[in-house]
């Protein structure tokens, strides 16, 4: 199925409800389940991905299929590594193209037995789950942050806990700083310095919890504002004080014209114009982000360097390729070292108005959420498999229908 986008100018004052964030969801999810506790989540997100997590959680089954979500895959694989009983994880296509050895590595240094089904290093995964032995650990910091989360949400539950001393770059670090400050909320204290983290065996207390609003969620209305000067846009939920990294959204923004000011009333974004030339950005600590930020300044004919992309070619798609692809489509020439970094020099071809664009997303939700805003200057936009979007934003299509952009289904043969 397709989309075909339509945007009708809308000016003035709109307001929307940003969705919940599934990285503090899943977290959650994991740290109720730990805690043993008896407590709802509140604000829980609707993703699939939060939604695969808590079908395992709840599920009588011994065998799991989380699809499309990285963090259910690696949280959950460490913790049923400590489940007695036998059980086998799976997931979607592409889940089993994405690496999961470093963290297999580690479970089995610490007494579990994971054996791969197919592919070595990839998912479906069987795990012999067994009461682990913590201790010390060595393991790279610069594949996937999510393998490092999922063993330290499990450290204090099992003998001695764990010291982790991470090798390499630390990437997607704020994710991690996400992970030890939750874990305090439910009442385990971790230290960390340098490159080692240190967890002592302890007891998780349950809590009430209440996930945030979701800041990468909110990088596609920060994208909108930037290309439509005459609206103001008041994102509900957010945090301004937010243990989401993404949250760097705003300052990337206000280089791009586009400025935040919080009250008690919600977030709100207007667009007060920018003299910038060009946009250069390091994305080590926002992966997430780089998409939207790619089409934005594109748009925005603001050329752009992009540096500490290396995680991207292991997510839902390989991002960068998914970028020069797709762009390129519009007219938009982009390079890339093919290693970790991404521009744009400002060379474009002009493209006949007249030609239909289809943007391919690469089952990747934040291709079709990164592109649509594009139908502003591209009127023949459609959108390909455009309900990716519910892995993380399932009310995108109705929220930007606010802001003018309209869509129309159209049936293809697959
Ligand atoms: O821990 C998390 O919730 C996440 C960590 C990041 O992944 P990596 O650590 O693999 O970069 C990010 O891209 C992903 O969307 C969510
Ligand atoms: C990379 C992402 O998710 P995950 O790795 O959890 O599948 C994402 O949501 O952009």
């Amino acid at each position: 199925m397709q989309y075909k986008l339509a945007h009708n100018k809308v000016s003035g004052d709109i307001q929307i409800q940003l969705p919940s964030s599934k990285s503090i969801s899943n977290r959650l999810l994991l740290l109720n389940a730990l805690s043993y506790s008896p407590y709802e989540i509140k604000n829980l997100s609707d993703s699939d991905d939060t939604k695969a997590m808590l079908g395992v959680l709840n599920s009588n089954s011994t065998t799991f299929d989380v699809g499309a979500a990285g963090t259910s895959m690696r949280f959950l694989t460490a913790f049923l590594s400590k489940i007695v009983g036998e059980w086998v994880l799976t997931g979607s296509s592409r889940m089993k193209e994405r690496p999961i050895k470093t963290l297999v590595d580690a479970l089995n240094q610490l007494g579990a037995k994971i054996e791969y089904i197919e592919k070595e290093g990839y998912p479906p995964l069987r795990i012999f789950g067994s009461n682990l032995e913590g201790g010390e650990l060595e393991l790279p910091g610069n594949v996937s942050s999510q393998y490092i989360s999922a063993l330290l949400m499990i450290a204090p539950t099992i003998e001695n806990g764990l010291k982790l001393t991470l090798t390499g770059d630390i990437i997607s670090l704020p994710y991690l700083e996400m992970t030890l400050a939750l874990m305090k909320d439910f009442g385990v204290e971790s230290h960390w310095k340098d490159n080692v983290i240190t967890v002592p065996e302890g007891h998780y207390q349950p809590k009430v919890a209440t996930a945030e609003s979701d800041w990468s969620a909110a990088s596609y209305w920060y994208e909108i504002a930037a290309l439509n000067p005459e609206l103001s846009i008041n994102l509900k939920g957010l945090k301004k004080i937010s243990l989401q990294g993404d949250s760097n959204i705003k300052a990337m923004f206000e280089v791009l014209g586009v400025k935040t000011k919080f009250s008690q009333k919600g977030t709100f974004l207007s667009n007060i114009g920018t003299k910038a030339k060009k946009f250069t950005y390091n994305f080590i600590n926002e992966p997430d982000l780089a998409q939207t930020l790619a089409v934005t300044c594109c748009l925005m004919d603001k050329p752009f360097h992009f540096t500490g992309l290396q995680t991207l070619k292991i997510k839902e798609t390989d991002r960068i390729t998914a970028l020069i692809n797709e762009l390129k489509k519009m007219g938009y020439k982009l390079s890339t070292n093919d290693v970790d970094d991404l521009s744009w020099n400002g060379e474009k071809e002009t493209i006949s108005s007249e030609e239909p664009i289809v943007i391919d997303t690469y089952k990747d939700h934040r291709m079709a959420m990164a592109f649509a805003p594009a139908v502003i200057k591209f009127p023949n936009l459609l959108i390909d498999n455009p309900m990716v979007i519910t892995k993380s934003y399932p009310n995108y299509w109705q929220d930007i229908a606010q802001a003018g952009y309209e869509h129309q289904e159209l049936q293809t043969k697959d």
